[in-house]
């Protein structure tokens, strides 16, 4: 069994990205500039937003935050996201999900400028990604795609189960995995709520995406000896000996599937850290009007 390290390979995109803004600095050309907004005081949230400006500080790119309270009008929040489309030096976009209810998360997405959605959650981004064209892949999967590129993980012919059907990890995880491409070219079956033999499709896969967001509900006898785990599960399970009150646990019982497993990400440390680094390397791409880093 070996683990993908995110903490590795994260490392390895922030430091090409680094050279890379250098040359672009040292030619005289624009620093990429990623504008985050984040509502509320969601602290899952609040992690992930300092995460993502910290690392752009890290790599040389330039970093907005705007912080909103949480009973901020949709109408205003709206007129924020014009006037960043509207700003020639800002590059990337992103809205830090979730929302509060009273906002409509499609609503907000829809007005960001395609050509900023960094996350690549505009449905015109969803629709060219579904259709293989060049966009911006939600950050979770491309970051998977890259971890699964850089340990050259054979995908081809393989069967992939995919657990949980969202419009940011299950769904386009299933797309990307059965392209015509490497990685890609799994079968890949998509599963859910609904879906009735979870435990027997997933004895069958060589590669299990869980993303459920169910701590430990992938188990050992739900895995065929060989696979490759990849664990998108970030859970806050209270801890009382921890300072934070809390430690983090995945979709996959790490502990016991691990040893059956040929690779494995842990949580912490696997796929979250991957999906900063996707998402600094669409911002990237933004940046030199170039879109998506894996078409
Ligand atoms: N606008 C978006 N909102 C959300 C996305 C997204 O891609 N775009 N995905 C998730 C959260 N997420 C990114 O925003 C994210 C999750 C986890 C991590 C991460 O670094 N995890 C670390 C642990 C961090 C911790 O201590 O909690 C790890 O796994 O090692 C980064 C980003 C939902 N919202």
């Amino acid at each position: 069994m070996q683990i993908l390290d995110g903490k590795l390979v994260s490392a390895a995109i922030k430091a090409e990205l680094a050279e890379q803004v250098a040359q672009l600095k040292a030619e005289g050309k624009k620093t990429p500039h990623l504008a985050a907004i984040l509502v509320g005081n969601n602290g899952a949230s609040e992690t992930y937003v300092a995460s993502k400006v910290k690392s752009c500080a890290e790599i040389g790119f330039n970093s907005t935050l705007l912080r909103f309270d949480e009973h901020i009008s949709e109408k205003h929040l709206l007129d924020h996201i014009t006037s960043l489309n509207e700003n020639a030096d800002i590059d990337g976009i992103l809205v830090q999900l979730p929302l509060p209810k009273h906002i409509n998360e499609e609503l907000v997405i829809n007005n960001i400028d395609p050509s900023k959605d960094v996350d690549g959650f505009h449905p015109m981004n969803v629709g060219k990604m579904v259709s293989g064209l060049p966009t911006f892949i939600p950050a979770t999967p491309y970051g998977i795609m890259l971890m699964l590129e850089h340990y050259n993980i054979e995908t081809k012919g393989k069967h992939a189960v995919v657990i949980g059907r969202s419009h940011i990890v299950g769904t386009p995880m299933s797309i990307l995995l059965s392209r015509n491409s490497n990685p890609g070219n799994c079968t890949v079956t998509l599963t859910h709520s609904q879906t009735k033999n979870l435990k027997e499709l997933c004895l069958q896969a060589d590669i299990i995406v869980a993303a459920i967001g169910k701590p430990g509900f992938v188990t050992a006898d739900m895995v065929k000896e060989g696979a490759v785990i990849i664990d998108v599960g970030i859970n806050r399970i209270a801890d009382e000996t921890k300072k934070s009150g809390f430690r983090l646990v995945g979709d996959v019982k790490f502990d016991e599937v691990a040893p059956k497993s040929s690779y494995i990400t842990p949580v912490p440390g696997g796929v979250g850290l991957m999906t900063i680094a996707a998402l600094l390397k669409n911002t990237y791409h933004a940046a030199i009007g170039q879109k998506g880093g894996m078409n």
